[in-house]
């Protein structure tokens, strides 16, 4: 592990402005955001009011009637004018530097984010020209029955903090092709970025209300934008139970949600697999974001006759990760955890699962070296499928190891869980191939690969992982509604 230069105070610390109906507008309370490696202030940001938040819905629900009749290459155009800006040099590096203050990712990954949040936002321009209703067969003679595709009005999106950018450009951009406008509330852990991509928003001419961002206090901007009858759709990544909520609010509200929520993904290594194949990808797969990713590998599964020989594997590389500050190492795999608060979380997770019987083979501790944020690579050996660290998202660098005899009773134990977002299995065994996938209770299935979505598969999870889902043709066609129109001639 490498110690940070810590740098307390050196850093500047700029105010923001929200974005609202085309203007960057003052706030007279500001939030603070902290540096997760070393707790320095690095920036303020607006703490918006309900009246704020109600402006901004206003706002769009005015700009929907014109930006809803707008063709859809014409909202294409200003998507490639904001894709230009973003791949900038100087814009990647400064909204990857805003993402790294803001979650501690080391900042290679997190221009890489900005990268392929752009490289996303194309794919998804590219629905434009391509919405497409139908023609029916009537049961009257005289009559044709035709489906039109129709935007929906006022879309929320609701960001975590761990892909700032990423989660953002994957639900505003299709929203906005499908002829929506948008009310953008990041996580407050997290808004730096989203206010600099305004700026980009701004630049790349979106008429005034198309986009808006808004932050401030969950209780107060967030609930303003679940209660208000002027939105129409809250798109929505983070946690279950915020999940759980935001969608109770919307049935109340009789307005549609899509909701993309946590994890607790089962890797399984069949006997059969390639040992050096599966140990690098479940190591990835845990390791990514510092375990911070609703797919990561939260559990491992090994048959009998391998796990020896697979631990002793996987353990070699989680000794090998390079954990430091990711401003002042660019290049390290992996930085801290958002908070001391969240590195702490995730001890008492693993200090539960030593007192039900599991022995850590790695890490176990937060960092004296590196600070309060940091927790290293854990490995956690003797697990067994009834030790609450098989079950809660852990949402941080620990993976239990537990063993298993046969296919039946592997599958059972991966699918006893509350969630259902994505499973990895590792075999070469077609039989095995074609059982697990069919048989996983999940939303995504990764064959011999670590996860890692693709624009156009669909991301969504089964059961408490979510309803509903993002990319793909599924994922774009949930910002469309439909109409069914009867021509009697
Ligand atoms: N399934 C996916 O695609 C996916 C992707 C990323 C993260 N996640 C999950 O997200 C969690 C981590 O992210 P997080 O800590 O940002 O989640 P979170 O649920 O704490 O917050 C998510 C967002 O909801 C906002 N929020 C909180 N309370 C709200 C309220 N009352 N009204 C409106 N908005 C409110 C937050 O400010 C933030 O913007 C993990 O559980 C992870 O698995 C899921
Ligand atoms: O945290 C889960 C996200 O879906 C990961 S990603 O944004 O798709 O990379």
């Amino acid at each position: 592990m490498r110690r940070p230069k810590k740098k307390r105070g050196e850093r500047k610390v700029q105010t923001y402005k929200a974005y609202i109906k085309g203007e960057f507008v003052e706030s007279s309370d500001f939030l603070e955001v902290n540096y997760p490696a070393t707790g320095e202030l690095v920036a303020k940001v607006p703490a918006l009011t309900k009246e704020d938040t109600e402006e901004a819905i206003e706002s769009a629900h005015i700009a929907f009637k014109e930006w809803k009749v707008t063709p859809s290459y014409k909202r294409a155009e200003y998507v490639s004018n904001l894709l230009t800006l973003m791949r900038k040099e100087e814009n990647l590096a400064e909204i990857g530097r805003a993402i790294t203050q803001e979650t501690g990712k080391p900042f290679d990954a997190a221009k890489s984010e900005v990268f392929y949040g752009a490289d996303l936002g194309e794919y998804q321009a590219q629905w434009a020209r391509r919405i497409e209703g139908s023609v029916v067969d009537s049961d009257s003679t005289n009559e044709k029955i035709l489906t039109y595709k129709e935007p929906l009005g006022v879309v929320v999106t609701i960001i975590p903090w761990n892909f700032p950018i990423y989660v953002l450009m994957r639900k505003v951009v299709p929203a906005l092709i499908a002829g929506n406008t948008v009310v953008i509330k990041p996580s407050i852990k997290s808004p730096v970025s989203a206010l600099k991509l305004a700026e980009l928003f701004h630049e790349a001419g979106f008429p005034k209300g198309v986009v808006n961002v808004v932050t401030g206090l969950d209780d107060v901007v967030g609930e303003a934008l679940t209660s208000s009858a002027k939105v129409n759709m809250v798109t929505f990544t983070g946690s279950t139970k915020v999940g759980r909520h935001i969608g109770e609010k919307c049935a109340a509200n009789m307005i549609r949600s899509s909701l993309e929520l946590g994890g607790k993904a089962p890797a399984i290594v069949m006997e059969d697999a390639d040992l050096e194949l599966a140990a690098s990808a479940i190591k990835g797969g845990r390791l990514a974001n510092s375990g911070q990713v609703c797919n990561n590998t939260e559990r491992v599964y090994v048959h009998s006759s391998v796990k020896k020989k697979f631990t002793e594997m996987l353990l070699e590389k989680f000794q090998e990760v390079k954990v430091g500050d990711g401003l002042e190492t660019p290049d390290i795999e992996m930085g801290p955890l958002i908070s001391k608060n969240d590195a702490k979380r995730v001890h008492s997770l693993v200090e539960g699962a030593v007192a039900e019987g599991a022995k850590i083979l790695c890490g176990g501790k937060i960092s004296e070296e590196l600070g309060d944020s940091f927790y290293p690579p854990t490995l956690l050996d003797l697990c067994h499928q009834g030790m609450n660290i098989v079950h809660e998202e852990v949402f941080g660098p620990v993976l239990p190891i537990v063993t298993f005899d046969s296919l039946d009773e592997v599958i059972d134990m991966a699918n006893d869980s509350q969630y259902g977002l994505t499973s990895n299995i590792y075999t070469n065994n077609y039989k095995h191939v074609m059982e697990l996938t069919s048989r996983l209770d999940c939303g995504e299935v990764y064959v011999n690969r670590q996860q890692g979505e693709a624009y156009q598969g669909y991301h969504g999870g089964w059961k408490q992982s979510g309803i509903g889902g993002d990319d793909g043709k599924h994922g774009f066609e949930e910002f469309l509604q439909i109409k069914t129109v009867y021509m009697k001639y």
